[in-house]
């Protein structure tokens, strides 16, 4: 999937629109920061590429699906990090990542845990239960277990809020990896520490709008002075 395409899309609830003629695209190898205050739609932009709702007008099209096409065949085409690690706390880091790699029918699961426990440098607390992690270490594992079936779509829901240094920074290289793969990458941060400059591009929601949207570096200069505005 080279990109995911809205048309003029909106999302009403109860006569509110939370998304207002959105028109953009999100293409492969690129990562996208979306950015907004409260109330601004993000969560909603994220519902509707998950295809977890339809939009209420407007099209999106991921690839060549349309979105009825792709929310029935392409599920599996998405890794989302969210709230809910969606973890098993009782459970190993490793039987975590192996349930996941078998669940997705990956060939061998075993090895492909070993390597996402290195990458995301938990291989020393591999073996421990979920539920002594960190929050960070927790965080970690669950970029692996999103990202462990490489799809197409990356959606990531505040993945960096509230982590130590070293979690963040294996974070922002795993990101590296998934664009460098041609994944498309969306993620919504409201933490400001997060670098502007690790983004490809930035849109900005306000009330359900798209007010900006820029990749160049000028761009992210802007977006850097909102961002330092609105917090
Ligand atoms: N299921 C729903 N039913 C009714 N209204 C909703 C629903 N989901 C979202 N909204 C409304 O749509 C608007 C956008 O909400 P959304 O959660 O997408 O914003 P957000 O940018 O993610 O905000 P936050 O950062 O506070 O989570 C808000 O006014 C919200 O109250």
């Amino acid at each position: 999937m080279k990109t995911i395409r809205l048309d003029n899309v909106s999302k009403v609830y109860q006569r509110h629109f939370a998304l207002h003629r959105v028109t953009t695209e999100f293409n492969a190898g690129q990562l996208t920061l979306v950015l907004g205050g409260n109330g601004a739609g993000k969560t909603t932009l994220m519902n509707l590429l998950a295809t977890l709702e339809p939009p209420s007008d407007g099209s999106i099209r991921f690839g060549d699906w349309d979105f009825e096409t792709f929310s029935r065949r392409g599920r599996r085409n998405i890794g989302w990090v969210s709230h809910d690690s969606l973890l098993y706390p009782e459970l190993s880091g490793r039987e975590n990542l192996e349930f996941y790699a078998k669940m997705y029918g990956i060939k061998n699961p075993s090895k492909t845990a070993q390597d996402w426990l290195e990458r995301i440098e938990l291989s020393a607390a591999a073996d421990k239960r979920v539920r002594t992690y960190s929050r960070g270490m927790k965080q970690r594992l669950s970029i692996a277990r999103a990202l462990i079936h490489r799809p197409a779509l990356v959606l990531l829901d505040e993945p960096m809020t509230g982590l130590d240094h070293r979690s963040k920074d294996v974070m922002l290289r795993i990101f590296d990896e998934a664009r460098s793969q041609g994944q498309i990458v969306v993620m919504i941060t409201h933490d400001f520490s997060v670098p502007i400059s690790m983004a490809d591009r930035v849109i900005i929601l306000d009330q359900g709008k798209l007010v900006f949207h820029d990749s160049t570096h000028e761009g992210m200069n802007l977006a850097d002075l909102y961002l330092e505005k609105t917090s």
